[in-house]
């Protein structure tokens, strides 16, 4: 997958806000097909990260969204996800910075969810969750409400399935593109999101590909037997 978006971006042009766009409108349309009226969105500071924070924009606009709790400063964010960020609090979107709030504000966030989205790390995760993140993943598992994660569950290697720390299990996965194949053991189920990348960039990334949307734009996947 990290080599489909390379192509995609840098062979095709497509821009990765442009992906990152519809990632988060189908992550949102998702989550408001169910009644959860406080949608917590937990976001990190890469590109699923910005995935998060574009579906958090989205719920904003239609009243569903609680809060939006990030695992660094605001300031630390780059590149698209920090155009997400700033479209965020040009609507005056309340952030929790959970690395700058000593209290347990972050932690309230997000047990007071009805649902929360965890879109922490997707397949750039290094090495067991450290830190902040860890601490949000552990949140997120004790959290009473649903939880829906974007594109990988964060804390399992998408590649793998291994997960070498804490990992906060979803109700469901909304993958992006395509399924990794690190979700093949996973419980919960799996929807997978149509990014809009041309049919040339697999075929340029040497993967054999058939648009599997039809006329939807996300698709739920099953294993096959
Ligand atoms: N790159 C692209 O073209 C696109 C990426 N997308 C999304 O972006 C993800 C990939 O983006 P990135 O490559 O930025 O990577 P990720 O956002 O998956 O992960 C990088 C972030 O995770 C943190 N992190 C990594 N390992 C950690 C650990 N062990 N403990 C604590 N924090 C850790 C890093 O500090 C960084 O903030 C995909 O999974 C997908 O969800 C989509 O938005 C569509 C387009
Ligand atoms: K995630």
């Amino acid at each position: 997958m990290a080599e489909v978006d390379r192509v995609a971006v840098e062979e095709f042009g497509l821009g990765i806000i442009q992906m990152m766009e519809h990632a988060g409108r189908t992550l949102s349309r998702v989550v408001i097909e169910g009644d959860a009226d406080r949608i917590t969105v937990v976001a990190g500071g890469g590109g699923n990260g910005g995935g998060g924070l574009a579906c958090a924009r989205h719920l904003a606009a239609r009243d569903r969204l609680h809060r939006v709790v990030l695992d660094r400063s605001p300031d630390e964010y780059e590149g698209a996800p920090a155009t997400q960020l700033r479209l965020l609090e040009g609507m005056g979107v309340e952030l929790v910075d959970a690395a700058a709030t000593p209290d347990d504000s972050a932690t309230a966030a997000i047990t007071d969810a009805d649902r929360v989205i965890d879109a922490l790390i997707g397949y750039g995760l290094t090495g067991a969750p450290r830190g902040v993140a860890a601490e949000l993943i552990t949140a997120i598992e004790s959290a009473p409400g649903p939880v829906t994660a974007l594109d990988v569950p964060s804390g399992v290697d998408a590649t793998t399935g291994e997960a070498a720390g804490a990992v906060a299990t979803p109700e469901t996965t909304l993958t992006l593109a395509l399924p990794k194949t690190g979700l093949a053991p996973l419980d919960g189920s799996l929807v997978c999101a149509d990014l809009g990348i041309p049919a040339g960039v697999y075929a340029a990334a040497g993967i054999e590909y058939e648009h599997p949307f039809g006329d939807r734009f996300s698709v739920e996947l099953s294993l096959a037997e």
